[in-house]
């Protein structure tokens, strides 16, 4: 049995004439929690939708293997690996009726809320009350997703992925959208998910984003894999300038990093 969470083997993406993805290889091994970074367009999401089965690569699937499997039922794959992402955000934070825990609930159906045919388990009910505690978001119960603040359906929605226990989970810029102290205490609750044993790939284009728990890179660019290794050795001036092309320094603050333009 493989111990890779995530291999990606010389894998393309196009639509029509363009490539979205250019012989992308990678791999995240089980337990390294691992930050995707790159600038807007650098394909990024394209990826995420490839890890979700949201798109297939060119030339078929089989160049991108999950838990060591190139073939997943989805629903399946959601229970192993959860996935957040801007897509989702949208779909269930804009359902005007859809209450907080029936929305949790929802994530064992792989459903966009709960109907009469979905029969919920007092252990799925108390599944779903410890992810929301998880996610410091108890006190939201009762509310309807439509009224949430954007930090908070983010939280409501990590806990929907949370239900099944995954092994993974994998947050396409989880913080988009939230101010400064919000992101840190939102971070914060990511970093428990992290040191209670889910592995977390994270998608984003924020150095400052990188949890301490962190510590190996993807840098994405133009579609293709620029270097993927250590946190240590890729945070630094010299690589981000290459990546994002603008001058950059890097400063170490702690656990966390902070780029800023020269
Ligand atoms: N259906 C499509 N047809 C043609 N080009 C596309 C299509 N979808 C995406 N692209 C292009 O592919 C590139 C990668 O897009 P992607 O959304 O993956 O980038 P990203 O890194 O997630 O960007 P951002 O950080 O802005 O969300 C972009 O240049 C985008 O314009």
């Amino acid at each position: 049995m493989s111990d890779l969470l995530l291999s990606i083997d010389d894998v393309s993406v196009t639509r029509g004439d363009a490539v979205l993805l250019d012989r992308v290889s990678l791999s995240v091994a089980a337990g390294a929690h691992t930050a995707i970074l790159g600038r807007n367009g650098s394909g990024k999401s394209t990826l995420v939708r490839l890890i979700a089965r949201d798109l297939y690569p060119a030339g078929g699937g089989e160049g991108v293997r999950i838990f060591g499997e190139s073939r997943w039922d989805v629903f399946e794959l959601r229970k192993r690996l959860g996935i957040v992402s801007p897509a989702l955000h949208a779909d269930l934070a804009g359902e005007e009726s859809l209450e907080v825990m029936d929305a949790v609930l929802s994530g064992f159906f792989a459903a966009r809320g709960l109907w009469r045919h979905h029969k919920v388990s007092p252990e799925m009910r108390a599944a779903a009350r410890e992810a929301l505690d998880r996610m410091g978001a108890t006190a939201l119960i009762g509310r309807r997703m439509a009224t949430l603040s954007t930090g908070e359906a983010r939280r409501v929605l990590i806990a929907r992925a949370l239900v099944h226990r995954p092994e993974a989970l994998l947050l396409d810029e989880p913080c988009a959208s939230l101010d400064p102290a919000t992101r840190r205490r939102f971070l914060d609750a990511l970093r428990g998910i992290a040191a209670s044993g889910t592995t977390l790939i994270m998608v984003t284009h924020h150095v400052e984003e990188i949890l301490p728990e962190i510590d190996r890179l993807v840098l994405l660019r133009e579609g293709r894999v620029l270097a993927q290794g250590s946190k240590e050795a890729l945070l630094s001036g010299p690589v981000l300038t290459d990546l994002f092309g603008m001058a950059i320094t890097v400063e170490r603050r702690g656990g966390w990093y902070r780029a800023d333009l020269d």
